[in-house]
This record gives C-alpha cells, structure tokens and sequence, in this order.
C-alpha cells in the first residue's frame, strides 16, 4: 500500500497567497488559512502554526517570495536591500531551526547573479517552489536510511513531531514509519506527548493513527519506564539545528532521552536532512535555544494550571551531545562516527 499520496501538504504556493495547514488546530479540526503577507507569514511561524524545522524554512521562503510580488521597487539596488531586511525580519520568527536561515540564505544566493527586479521577483518565487519539491526527495531518502536501522517488526520511541506536517512530505524521523509501512513491515511506535506545546500528542499521534501505523501514546515522565520495560529496539528524533560536530538541537525533552536511551543500551538516532546541519557553528555551544512565552507552560486548553505570576523557564530546545547519538540520519546516508570530520565529507555530497 502506497500511503503517500494520503499526506496532507502543510503548505502549498497559490501565486498570490500561501495555502497553510493551520497545525494549532489539530487532531480536531483540519483548517487551512491562506497567508498574504510577509506579517502574516512572520506570524504563523512563530506562533507555530507551521513548524517543523523544514515546513518553516520552506514557508518562510514563500513568504521571503511573496513579499517580493508585492513589492513595487523600480531601484533593483532598494529591492535588493530591503529583501535583505525581510530576510533578517524572517529569521526573527523563530531562532533555533537553522533551516529557517538556510531556506531564506538560499534564495538571496538565488538571485546573486540575477538582474532586473522582475526577474529578480521570478527567481525567488521558483526557488522557493524548489525547496519545497526538493524537500520531498530529501525526506524520503531520510526515510528510507532510517527504516533500514530498524529490525523487522521494532519498537520505536519518538519525540515530538517530525512528520508530513513538520516537512514538504513524508517528514524525516516518522519518514521511517511511514516506508516500513510502505514496505508491509509492522513498526510498533511509542510518541512521548512533548510538553508544553504536545506536538507527540496533537500531531505525531495523529499522523500515525491516519497512516496506519502502530502508535502508542505515552507522557515525556514515562519514556524511562517504558525504555526500561518494553523491548524499545530504538530511538529517533528530529533536529532542529546540527553543529559541525553532531551536538544536535532538538526539542526539549530530546537531551534526558539520549541520556536514558545510553543507560537502557538502546540506540539513538537523529534523523535530518543537510539543510538542518549548520557547519558554521563548532559545537552546540554556539545554538541559539529559543525561549517562549510563560502561558504554554501555566496554561493547558486555555485553563490555568499554574498560580499567577509564577516564575516559568520554557527553553523549546535542548542540546544533545555527539556522544550520545549513535548515528545520523540524512538524505545522502547515514553518518557515524567522527561527526566533525563526517559531516563535513558528506555535506559536499549534497
Ligand atoms: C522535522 S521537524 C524537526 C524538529 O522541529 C520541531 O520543533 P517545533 O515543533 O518547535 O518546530 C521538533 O524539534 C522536531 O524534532
């Protein structure tokens, strides 16, 4: 069975508009909104109507583009400058995907050698159409490597969510589940719930059970009970931002679970396309961790669970060291290893 064309695309280009998969709404209500600004753009992203490392990178170079079609600029040197300041405004949405900056970074590269502010506007626009048909390739191939790690009928945890929803396609750690699917193998998968935001629960338990696949939802406070106690053969993650040395940024929560995975023996995997992987930074020192508000942590369903004025940190990223991830997943294979020397010799893969 060939569960692909099922996938729910999270955004798609309209010529004038962005066709978003409002993911705030979901499991309950599958919404779409049409966005017509770079503001709005700026403001899905951030308040997570998109996300996903790469569904914002692609949404963002949508937005980058269709600002473009609305700018009426006749100075291709005024274009080219305030382009760059919509870049920075973009990039503002949300600070620790990489994928963000890579997406925008790569349309400016796009027009480089382009000239005349129609052009220019044209250029954009296919590149941006490009990221995102490329992505579907990339997360496949991802998929296809990290099926390839599992036994025959596994058991698998995952965080958060890495889906369709949070990519172009097929997503880059549930691609796995979703080509052991494809394939007829039985993956049995425990998604943590991932507070505060309970992208496990609203998303990635929601696109299993819509895919068919074996989902067993549990809570963040149960993933070492469950490690200790019901034969995981794995653990896959996504990542948000890679540093040249493998130190992964990925949602909170990511770090205590490659420290449990360790104890219990089991293998953990981080699966992310090159596009996520950010050579300019040394180690995971460098990551810049998003912080958000106070509310997503004092609140669930809009109810207060916490006293006022509570002191709250809610950092939406956390840091794993190299050492603990027994290997990462990409498009162009899978890489172990000296991540610093690894990484660098596959990127120019890609
Ligand atoms: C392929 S999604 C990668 C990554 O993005 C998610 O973060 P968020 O839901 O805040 O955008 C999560 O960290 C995933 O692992």
């Amino acid at each position: 069975m060939t569960i692909t064309k099922d996938f729910i695309k999270p955004m798609t280009w309209q010529g004038d508009s962005i066709k978003l998969l409002n993911q705030q709404k979901l499991p309950g209500e599958i919404e779409f909104i049409f966005l017509t600004t770079i503001e709005q753009v700026w403001e899905s992203i951030h308040s997570l109507k998109v996300r996903g490392a790469p569904a914002i990178g692609i949404t963002a170079a949508y937005g980058l583009a269709l600002w473009g079609l609305q700018s009426d600029y006749t100075s291709e040197e005024d274009f080219r400058k305030e382009l760059l300041e919509k870049v920075n405004y973009l990039v503002s949405s949300r600070p620790t995907a990489v994928n963000l900056y890579w997406a925008l970074n790569r349309l400016v590269q796009s027009v480089q050698a382009v000239h005349g502010v129609e052009e220019i506007k044209s250029v954009l626009v296919n590149e941006a159409i490009l990221i995102q048909q490329e992505d579907e390739q990339t997360c496949r191939a991802i998929g296809e490597y990290g099926f390839s790690l599992f036994p025959e009928s596994a058991t698998v945890l995952t965080h958060c969510n890495t889906g369709g929803i949070a990519t172009s396609k097929y997503g880059t750690a549930l691609g796995a589940f979703y080509i052991a699917k494809e394939k007829g193998a039985e993956l049995s998968v425990y998604a943590t719930e991932t507070r505060p935001v309970l992208q496990g629960a609203r998303l990635t338990a929601w696109e299993l059970q819509q895919a068919g696949v074996d989902v067993t939802l549990i809570t963040d406070n149960m993933a070492a009970h469950v490690l200790q106690s019901k034969n995981v053969d794995a653990v896959i993650v996504g990542a948000d931002r890679i540093a040249a040395n493998g130190d992964t940024a990925n949602k909170i929560g990511t770090l205590g679970l490659a420290h449990l995975a360790k104890a219990f023996n089991i293998p953990f995997y981080v699966a992310a396309p090159f596009s996520t992987i950010d050579l300019a930074i040394q180690d995971g020192r460098e990551i810049p961790i998003e912080e958000r508000s106070s509310e997503e942590i004092t609140h669930i369903a809009g109810t207060r669970v916490a006293p006022e004025n509570v002191n709250v940190y809610n950092p939406a990223f956390d840091v794993t060291p190299n050492e603990l991830i027994t290997a990462i997943i990409t498009e162009k294979g899978i890489v172990k290893g000296n991540y610093a020397e690894e990484l660098k010799r596959v990127k120019e893969l890609v």
